[in-house]
């Protein structure tokens, strides 16, 4: 995907047929475009998103990734089509695995990833957004895991990034009920950061003021909160450590320190 030609680092962009990718000034924006099917997660869409995610972590253009969906839905989960399809419990565990992969394909990112979650974001589609570092809703949105609904239980990480993010019990309360909650509701949960009129704008919002700061530091504290998790305290503090002396090393922390002792916006560099 990426090629080095001389010195010159050329990223070859796939052509994506349910996607959209753009980068404009620092932030990668990825659409899900299958609004027919409410953006529905089929096989191809997620083998796109895995492509698009490589494309993330190599794109030097992109700084902060906002994945939002064409129309009335953020993601109304996995494709119930290509479900109905599935014949035996190795399939569906193959297909869990698909999901489970990209979506962790998401989470491990080295840059800061924002769901804007305009409308649906159920099943599958939630999880999406729960691979994401942060989510933004709009207020007509509706947020749920209806899985055990239709006799299947979330399977694209629900289970473990939901409790994670809110708590066990609120999380069973979402997947035992399969209700769908509105932003507000979801905001004060814990599920959602911010909720406004038109979740992209305010997801470029946050974006913009996540670019202000320094590109490494950004890195390394997400790189420390993801490899924290799941370690004893003792364990993750020491990552922690070893990451505040990696950004310690930074020309960026040197102009960041310089710039308030001057009182002046710091220029970062990502050095
Ligand atoms: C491991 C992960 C597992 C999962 O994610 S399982 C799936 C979990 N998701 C769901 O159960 C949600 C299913 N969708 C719905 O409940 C409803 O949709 C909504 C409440 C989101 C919206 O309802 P309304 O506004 O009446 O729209 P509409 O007519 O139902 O949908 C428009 C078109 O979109 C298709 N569609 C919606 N969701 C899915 C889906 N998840 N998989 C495949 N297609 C979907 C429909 O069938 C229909 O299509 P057509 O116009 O051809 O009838």
């Amino acid at each position: 995907m990426a090629e080095e030609h001389g010195h010159e680092f050329i990223l070859e962009i796939p052509e994506f047929e349910h996607l959209s990718y753009e980068v404009e000034e620092g932030i990668a924006l990825v659409t899900l475009r299958r609004p027919e099917a409410l953006n529905a997660l089929s096989q191809d869409l997620l083998r796109e998103l895995a492509e698009v995610a490589e494309v993330l972590a190599q794109d030097p253009e992109a700084r902060v990734a906002i994945f939002t969906g064409e129309g009335k839905a953020f993601a109304a989960g996995a494709d119930l089509k290509e479900i109905a399809a599935i014949k035996d419990p190795f399939m569906a565990r193959e297909y869990a695995l698909l999901g489970q992969q990209v979506f962790s394909e998401i989470a491990a990112l080295p840059i800061p990833t924002i769901a804007a979650i305009n409308g649906y974001a159920l099943g599958g589609g939630l999880e999406l957004a729960l691979a994401c570092d942060l989510r933004v809703a709009a207020t007509g949105a509706r947020l749920g895991l209806p899985e055990v609904g239709l006799g299947l239980i979330p399977g694209f990480g629900g289970t473990q990034r939901l409790p994670r993010l809110i708590g066990r019990g609120r999380a069973l309360d979402l997947i035992f009920t399969g209700r769908h909650v509105t932003a507000e509701e979801a905001l004060s949960m814990g599920l959602v950061n911010r909720v406004g009129e038109d979740a992209l704008e305010e997801a470029r919002k946050l974006a913009e003021k996540i670019l202000k700061n320094a590109p490494i530091a950004l890195a390394l504290a997400k790189e420390s909160v993801v490899r924290g998790e799941g370690l004893d305290l003792a364990e993750a503090l020491e990552i922690e450590a070893d990451l505040f002396g990696y950004a310690a090393a930074t020309e960026d922390m040197k102009e960041g320190v310089r710039a308030f002792l001057e009182k002046r916006p710091p220029n970062f560099k990502g050095e």
